[in-house]
């Protein structure tokens, strides 16, 4: 399948799923994500979900339990550049939703958190395939995020839904997931 038929499939199947087959489907999740053989970590770069993605509140509670050092950063985006940045979050960051509805953290007394060292992302997408390739919105802000971050960054993918058999039409930024969990399964790549 294309990305771009893949876009508009999952970004109406999302759609269809009402609260509580999120909430129910979140936790889920969890409970897969807490058996990943993911090693101590100290920095994360997640993201603050919009309404129809998987929510990473609990992940993120989570990861901090067991580490509580754990710096957490979410992505404030430059939508002329198409590229962004790890902001580092506490609990008392508030967050605002930029102009294209995704909760950024607010970036007064901001504090970037240098690409070299993040140790795991966690990634939101519309789809993704059995190779763990990712069909996002077509901007490209994940694919050129990841090529600034180390070659060992473990790249995590959260969905909803399983993956397609293969996005036909990849390209050479593309980088693929080292796991992917869903409410049914963990896959790794
Ligand atoms: N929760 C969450 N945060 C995230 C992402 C995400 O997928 N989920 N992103 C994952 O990338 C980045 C934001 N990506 C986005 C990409 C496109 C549009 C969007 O609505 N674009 C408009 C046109 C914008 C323009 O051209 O200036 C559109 O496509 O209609 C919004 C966010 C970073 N933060
Ligand atoms: N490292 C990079 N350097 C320059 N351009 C890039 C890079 N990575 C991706 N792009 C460009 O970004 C655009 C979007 O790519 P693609 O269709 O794969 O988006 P996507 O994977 O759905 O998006 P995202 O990464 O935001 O989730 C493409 O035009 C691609 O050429």
């Amino acid at each position: 399948m294309k990305k771009s038929e893949a876009r508009k499939i999952f970004t109406e199947k999302r759609k269809t799923a009402t609260e509580q087959q999120r909430n129910k489907w979140d936790d889920l999740i969890l409970i897969r994500f807490q058996t990943l053989p993911i090693p101590d970590l100290n920095v994360l770069f997640t993201y603050a979900a919009m309404e129809t993605e998987v929510n990473t509140d609990a992940i993120v509670d989570y990861l901090h339990f067991r580490n509580p050092a754990l710096q957490v950063a979410y992505p404030v985006c430059d939508f002329d550049t198409y590229t962004m940045q790890a902001i580092a979050s506490t609990i008392d960051t508030p967050f605002i939703k930029n102009r294209y509805g995704t909760p950024e953290p607010r970036m007064d007394n901001a504090e970037v958190m240098p690409s070299q060292s993040i140790d795991v992302v966690i990634i939101p997408l519309l789809c993704f395939d059995k190779d763990g390739y990712r069909v996002g919105y077509g901007k490209g802000f994940y694919d050129k995020f990841l090529a600034d971050t180390r070659e060992d960054v473990i790249k995590i993918g959260l969905s909803y839904y399983e993956p397609i058999d293969k996005i036909e039409d990849r390209s050479e930024f593309d980088v693929p997931l080292n796991y992917c969990v869903t409410p049914e399964r963990t896959y790794e790549f």
